[in-house]
């Protein structure tokens, strides 16, 4: 019988709901002891920041390990390896571990590394799931309508080369062993019949699709697929390889904005639908220190949709800053933006 550690890696476009299926996750484990490693794009960690203390028996603070030295598809072997030989070196190692990789990163580098002999040993891909807006899929931010988008291409040649955008989610569910749909609430269901029709294009065979809002699905689900994801790398395709390119991170640009103590948090909001307009941003996060009060304002936007509300008080010790990453495609205008965002 194998003894080999599971690993789910969780992939999915910035933005889809990887932190809230990990939090769903983390509240149901029923007395699994899961370990997460979190690998976000922009410094401000608050993806470790949201899913830190939501099941504290479940996953311990030292369990929840984050990566931000880059995209962890082209950090494996400095970053990746060392930390998930710490885990397993643990004295008492986790039954399950998750990774949630950055919206931006293609999922078959990674599930290579664990086919290094170091770890192959010692831990096993459970499974690929990718995580995917409905919403955004509908809406045609990535793709658009395939036959559109096909029909295009053949009247002009120029158009050959596929999008970054349209490249990453073809690759994060064309290496899924599950996909989730989710925001389900936010489409009707014959648009969620039509997004699934245009994933169901790129899933390799007998690979399932299930519906969520909020990333709610029994972890029963999600983890336990017994992929060994490792094992079966040439049936991920993945365009760079084909193409024998790197996987080019230039094609995004993040960066953090400091806006101050805010008074009234509705005007940022307004600031932020303002600078989405006019500027091609993907997704913006992060936290404000809202003036006289004890909490700390979580927000968070994909495309025009945001959200905040109050997650926590400030520490005693924390320094209350309103931090905002801001990631989009190459070329963003960080004076601008800021502009914006400053008021
Ligand atoms: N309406 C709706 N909103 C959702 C759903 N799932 C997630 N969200 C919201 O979408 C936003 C992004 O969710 P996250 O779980 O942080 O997404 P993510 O994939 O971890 O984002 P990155 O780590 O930045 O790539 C948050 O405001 C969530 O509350 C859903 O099913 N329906």
């Amino acid at each position: 019988m194998s003894t080999k550690i599971p690993a789910t890696v969780i992939t999915g476009f910035l933005g889809a709901g990887k932190t809230s299926l990990i939090r769903h996750l983390l509240e149901n484990a029923r007395g699994r002891r899961l370990a997460l490693i979190i690998n976000e794009f922009g410094d401000l960690g608050v993806d470790r920041e949201l899913l830190a203390g939501c099941g504290s028996a479940t996953c311990r603070e030292e369990d929840i390990v984050e990566l931000t030295n880059g995209c962890i598809c082209c950090t494996v072997a400095d970053d990746f390896l060392p930390t998930i030989e710490k885990l397993l070196n643990q004295p008492n190692p986790p039954d399950h571990i998750v990774i949630e990789t950055s919206g931006l990163a293609l999922p078959k580098p990674l599930v290579k590394a664990f086919a290094w002999p170091e770890i192959r040993t010692r831990v096993t891909v459970d499974g690929v799931v990718a995580v995917i807006d409905a919403e955004a899929v509908a809406a045609g931010r990535f793709a658009g309508d395939p036959a559109a988008v096909q029909a295009a291409r053949e009247a002009d040649d120029s158009l050959d080369h596929e999008s970054p955008l349209e490249e990453l989610f073809e690759e994060q569910i064309q290496c899924a062993d599950m996909v989730v749909l989710n925001k389900a609430d936010r489409v009707d269901a014959t648009t969620l019949d039509r997004v699934s029709r245009i994933v169901a294009e790129h899933l390799r065979p007998a690979v399932k699709t299930v519906v969520s809002v909020q990333g709610g699905i029994d972890p029963l689900v999600l983890l336990g697929l017994g992929a060994a994801a490792e094992d079966d790398l040439d049936s991920r395709p993945s365009h760079h390889e084909l193409e024998g390119e790197d996987h080019d991170h230039d094609d995004f640009d993040s960066f953090v904005i400091e806006i101050g103590t805010v008074e009234l948090p509705e005007r940022v909001e307004e600031r932020i639908l303002a600078a989405v307009a006019a500027h091609d941003i993907l997704r913006i996060k992060g936290f404000l220190h809202v003036e006289g009060k004890p909490m700390r304002q979580v927000v968070q936007g994909v495309g025009d949709r945001i959200q905040r509300y109050y997650d926590r008080r400030w520490k005693q010790d924390e320094n209350r800053r309103s931090e905002l990453v801001v990631i989009g495609q190459r070329g963003l205008d960080r004076s601008a933006i800021e502009t914006i965002l400053r008021g």
